[in-house]
């Protein structure tokens, strides 16, 4: 997969408050990316940058392996806050006047609502829409032109459960369509729900990238029990090599295995010690104890 936009050694200062320092991130095309960091950790800096709204202070991007341009930009859609819809007109209308901002030809209007899930509500009035549908709506002005990457600043802030739904799925509608998506936000599930892909942000420095499947696959976590009293277990466990980690949880021993140890390995080592275990369960880390192990990490 060719990278369709590559991010190196973006640093961003605020007078005294360094916003961004060396973010290198690579967004594989075709990928629902996820930028992933709380508040104030640079997610919309960075999304200000890629977008030529923000000078960086130093680092260079490149999208489609080519510099910012008139061209590159009109091959991305953005969305960085809400726009200011009129409540009055109707969806198709207000889209009619965002594509002549865009100098877009108002045959886009019908294909970005049809996008969107709004043509049959095309002719209603802005204000009578749920959160869900102003949201797609604001979503279709971004697809006017047919972009190839869509840039979504928080998408489903502000939504109810329902409005965060239809974003949501919609998110996944798109990016079946071709479409390359880059999506900030602070929810960790909604980057474990809806991305392929992954950075982690803390205040403005890189802690982790990669598939959410592979940085969810780091770091499982491994129970096991049987065999032994859980005392010995817990006693031998410690003393293994391939063991990060090892505490007692409930009735069993709860273990974090070292990078790239498998459960197989972990049995064969009890084994070696003259223990049989009784069951050994893989579970994997949900996406936000490592996300709080990362955030502590960079505090401690
Ligand atoms: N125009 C500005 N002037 C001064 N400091 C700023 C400015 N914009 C952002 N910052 C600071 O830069 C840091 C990164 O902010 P940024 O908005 O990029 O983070 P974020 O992850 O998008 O957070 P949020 O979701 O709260 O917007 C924060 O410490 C913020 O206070």
């Amino acid at each position: 997969m060719a990278d369709i936009l590559e991010i190196q050694g973006l640093s961003k200062r605020y007078g005294s408050v360094q916003a961004l320092d060396q973010l290198s991130i690579n967004v594989p095309e075709g990928s629902i990316f996820g930028l992933l960091g709380p508040n104030g950790s640079g997610k919309t800096t960075t999304l200000g940058i890629v977008l030529d709204v923000i000078n960086a202070s130093a680092g260079s991007f490149q999208w489609f392996g080519q510099p910012m341009s008139k061209t590159t930009k009109r091959r991305i859609g953005a969305l960085l806050e809400t726009p200011n819809f009129y409540p009055y007109l109707t969806g198709e209308q207000n889209l009619r006047i965002a594509s002549d901002v865009k100098r877009v030809d108002h045959s886009q209007v019908q294909r970005s609502l049809e996008m969107v899930g709004l043509a049959n509500r095309k002719h209603d009035k802005f204000k009578g829409y749920s959160l869900g549908m102003k949201q797609r709506l604001a979503i279709g002005s971004a697809l006017l032109g047919n972009p190839e990457v869509l840039v979504l600043d928080e998408p489903t802030n502000g939504l109810d459960p329902e409005g965060i739904a239809e974003v949501r799925a919609l998110i996944l509608d798109v990016a079946a369509q071709g479409k390359t998506i880059v999506l900030a936000s602070h929810l960790l599930d909604e980057v474990e729900k809806v991305c392929t892909h992954m950075a982690v942000l803390r205040t403005g420095k890189l802690k982790a990238q990669g598939p959410v499947s592979s940085i969810m696959a780091t770091n499982d976590l491994v129970f096991i029990s049987g065999g032994a009293p859980l005392e010995q277990l817990l006693q031998v466990a410690r003393t293994l090599p391939l063991v990060a980690q090892a505490q007692q949880v409930q009735q069993q021993v709860q273990l974090t295995l070292r990078e790239g140890v498998d459960s197989t390995a972990l049995n064969r080592a009890f084994f070696d010690q003259g223990i049989a275990l009784g069951q050994l369960v893989v579970r994997k880390k949900s996406l936000e104890s490592q996300f709080l192990e990362i955030i502590k990490a960079d505090n401690a």
